[in-house]
């Protein structure tokens, strides 16, 4: 795992070998003890390189191996062992050096970077801290301000901006492994003393205290609720006020705290889930490593409202030509304005020049019919979309890919108003869907393996974490939201207030609670979508009794508020008040507790205290229990889907895993319990009652996470 050549008689050059990102495993970690001990004991080597094979040279620790018992040498002794080596050890940076492959780095007593190289400490973004040294070996390289930024963050940086902070010596555009190797040469004989990073003072800032402060204010208010940002800032404070060897025990005190905590086991969850993801399987057998997808070269997108305008500067920024289609020239001219400065400022804070000479705007569809893809953005209207598609049928090549970015109507409706249903696919972006990382993309059951390979390939292009999903009302995200927020609903008729449930809901770590994201979404949107369905307005059976409407338990409060013109930020009221139509500063609102209690005292209800925990419980319980039926039915092929759907499209804390991950640490048992309960108290409530596949895994002893999918496989996949 670590191999060992002699390269110009006296340079000993050791090359991590563990693809695909030479982490430093058990093997590969007794591979460095092995080879540096030859180094350091043969009198021909006079210095060292070390580089990581395959053009990468370290990933960190091996994140797989933090599940188990820690095994083989332990890494922090081995690299105190490498910098206090009396031969010069030069590290040889390409592609990356992050986590404990940066410690690893900071222990040599020379850094090369590659021009292209990125380094970085993400262990924060795992829960975890650099606890190989990092947080006291980097602060004495490059100060505290820096490596508090760094460390709390977990950002990368390129090699340019690594020589300017002076956390590498030499960049080079050359073969690092060879540049390295003439370095090492020059280095022999000259002292070391100063390049040992341990031994040196921190340079510390006069205000550490101030600094240290406004650091953990800035935490406490943009990573809420997660601890290991707060612990990085505690160990880089022991750099600053202790010597080494203290603050290296302080340190590894501070990891032992993090490293078993459930926020790491959820965030290392979530980095596996991320990357599963993308692995979409088809019950045919083909799959995301044997199907190749098709090349995209230009697309259109019809609709430019803010759907559309986001999706067209996602497809350009990537380099892809785009039409935009409109269907009045007012509104072109509108989105024209609107798409061009998104890209503008999108290309400034990239610091790249914008992409405006792949922007093509028509209001003709017939300019469509060379296009490789399509993506119909128009307003969620069924026969309005059909009409569309039927349209590019007609005029589109016939190989063109039509995908729909419909947020829940039937694709495969939509496939069977074509002549290539084979090549109709939904693609659910979330809004605005040039920032949002979310893609479903949705599988009819006539889409074919290129169509999905060619969609998935497309999200990542455009630096989207995609998901492939089944067809079914909602898909994933948007069919789970219902029994979520009609559990807040219903808590609003028993006594809650929206600002109750979202401060419980944000509390808890979500972006925004469900009241403030749904004001910002529109109210209108959803309250359509219930007239559609026959639930509100003047088609509704005049004999429902009320509150009922389906044969089930139904909360008429959000239509009420609709009933009033109040449809969110945009209308400047909804569930709160605004100061104006498109403020985001939001305010309870009196009408609002007055619509509350007017409405209790109609239907006798008497107003009870809720506990945070029954919040908790009835949304959170409720959203996986759909999470499970989805998994039943097939939508999803796995929970890894569903959670990764829902931090990146719902704002679901990543440091609890997902909706799932959390279902699992609450314990199986636990939230089968409280559902039963919750039905039994509200049996018109079909949402509450436990699906089978819950059940089934608590009788089968409520297997780890990892497992429930065996538990699936006999069931029908819409995949
Ligand atoms: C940028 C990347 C490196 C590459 O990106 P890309 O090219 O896009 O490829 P990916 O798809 O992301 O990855 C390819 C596959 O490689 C797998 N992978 C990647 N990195 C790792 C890794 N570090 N470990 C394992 N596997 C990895 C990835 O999963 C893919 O495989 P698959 O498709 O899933 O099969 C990118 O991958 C990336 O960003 N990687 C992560 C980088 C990172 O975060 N590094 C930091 C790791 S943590 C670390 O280094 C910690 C160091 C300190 C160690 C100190 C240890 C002390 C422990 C003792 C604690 C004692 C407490 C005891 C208390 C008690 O119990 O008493």
């Amino acid at each position: 795992m670590a191999r060992y050549e002699l390269v110009k008689r006296s340079v000993a050059l050791i090359t991590l070998t563990n693809p695909p990102v030479n982490s430093l495993s058990s093997a590969v970690r007794h591979g460095i003890a092995k080879t540096m001990d030859r180094a350091l004991s043969d009198p021909k080597v006079t210095a060292v390189v070390i580089c990581g094979e395959n053009g990468r040279f370290c990933g960190g620790a091996d994140i797989r191996e933090f599940a188990g018992p820690m095994r083989g040498p332990p890494l922090l002794p081995l690299l105190d062992s490498i910098e206090a080596g009396e031969k010069p050890v030069v590290a040889a940076i390409e592609g990356v050096a992050l986590g404990g492959g940066l410690e690893l780095a900071l222990v040599c007593h020379y850094r090369i970077a590659h021009s292209k190289a990125r380094l970085g400490l993400p262990e924060v973004t795992l829960g975890l801290l650099p606890a190989a040294g990092g947080t006291q070996r980097l602060p004495r390289l490059i100060g505290i301000p820096a490596a508090l930024e760094l460390i709390t963050t977990g950002r990368h940086v390129s090699s340019q901006e690594a020589l300017k902070l002076g956390i590498v010596d030499q960049v080079t555009e050359q073969n690092v492994c060879e540049v390295a190797v003439e370095f090492a040469l020059r280095a022999v004989a000259k002292p070391l003393s100063s390049r040992r990073l341990s031994a040196l003072t921190v340079p510390c800032p006069p205000d550490l205290d101030a600094l240290l402060e406004a650091v953990t204010m800035q935490i406490q208010k943009k990573a809420r609720g997660m601890m290991a940002p707060l612990a990085c800032v505690q160990a880089v404070r022991a750099a600053a006020t202790m010597p080494y060897s203290q603050g290296i025990k302080r340190e590894s005190e501070l990891m032992a705290t993090l490293f078993n905590s459930g926020q790491a086991r959820a965030l290392q969850y979530c980095f596996f889930a991320e990357r599963t993801a993308g692995k979409w399987t088809l019950p045919s057998g083909a799959q995301w490593n044997d199907t190749k997808p098709r090349e995209i070269r230009s697309a259109a997108v019809i609709g430019l409202g803010t759907m559309g305008r986001g999706i067209a500067v996602s497809l350009a920024r990537v380099g892809i030509s785009v039409i935009a289609v409109e269907s009045d020239k007012k509104l072109m001219e509108t989105g024209r304005q609107m798409v061009i400065g998104m890209l503008e400022r999108d290309a400034k804070r990239r610091g790249v020049s914008a992409s405006l000479n792949l922007l093509k705007f028509t209001l003709s569809l017939q300019d469509l019919k060379d296009v490789d893809l399509v993506i119909e953005a128009v307003f969620e209207d069924m026969a309005l979309k059909k009409r569309v598609f039927q349209e590019l049928s007609k005029l589109c090549r016939p190989t063109t890919l039509l995908c729909s970015n419909t947020s829940g109507l039937d694709v495969d409706a939509l496939a069977g108003v074509t002549d290539r249903p084979q090549l109709v696919i939904g693609m659910h972006f979330f809004s605005p869907a040039h920032v949002m990382k979310l893609l479903e993309v949705v599988c009819g059951p006539r889409s074919s393996s290129e169509t999905i390979a060619t969609a998935m390939s497309l999200g990542k292009r455009m630096e989207k974490v995609s998901v492939a999903v089944g067809n079914c009302p909602g898909f994933v995200g948007n069919r789970m939201l219902k029994p979520y927020s009609d559990q807040a609903t219903f808590l609003l008729e028993e006594g809650a207030t929206p600002e109750q449930i979202d401060k419980v809901l944000e509390d808890f770590g979500f972006a925004m609670g469900v009241f403030r994201m749904s004001d910002l979404a529109g109210l209108d949107v959803g309250w359509r979508v219930r007239k559609e369905s026959g639930l509100t307005g003047p088609d509704v059976d005049p004999k429902n009794p009320p509150r009922r409407r389906q044969g089930r338990k139904y909360c008429p409060i959000p239509d009420m508020v609709c009933e009033q013109g109040r449809f969110g930020q945009k209308t400047g009221r909804g569930w709160y008040m605004y100061d104006k139509p498109g403020g985001t500063n939001a305010k309870p609102d009196p009408l609002i507790q007055n619509l509350l209690e007017t409405y209790r005292s109609r239907y006798g209800i008497k107003p009870r205290n809720i506990t945070d925990q029954e919040i908790i419980d009835r949304c959170l319980f409720a959203l996986a229990n759909e999470g499970f039926r989805i998994l039943e039915d097939g939508i999803a092929a796995r929970p890894e889907d569903i959670d990764v759907i829902y931090q990146f499209g719902y704002g679901f804390p990543r440091h609890r895993g997902g909706p799932m991950f959390y279902a699992s640490m609450v314990g199986l048992e636990r939230v089968l319990e409280r559902l039963e309960h919750y039905h039994q108290a509200h049996p018109d409530v079909p949402h509450l009652e436990p699906s089978p596949l819950l059940k089934k895994l608590v009788a089968c002893g409520s297997p780890p996470i990892q497992k429930w999918r065996e538990h699936i496989k006999t069931m029908h996949s819409h995949l």
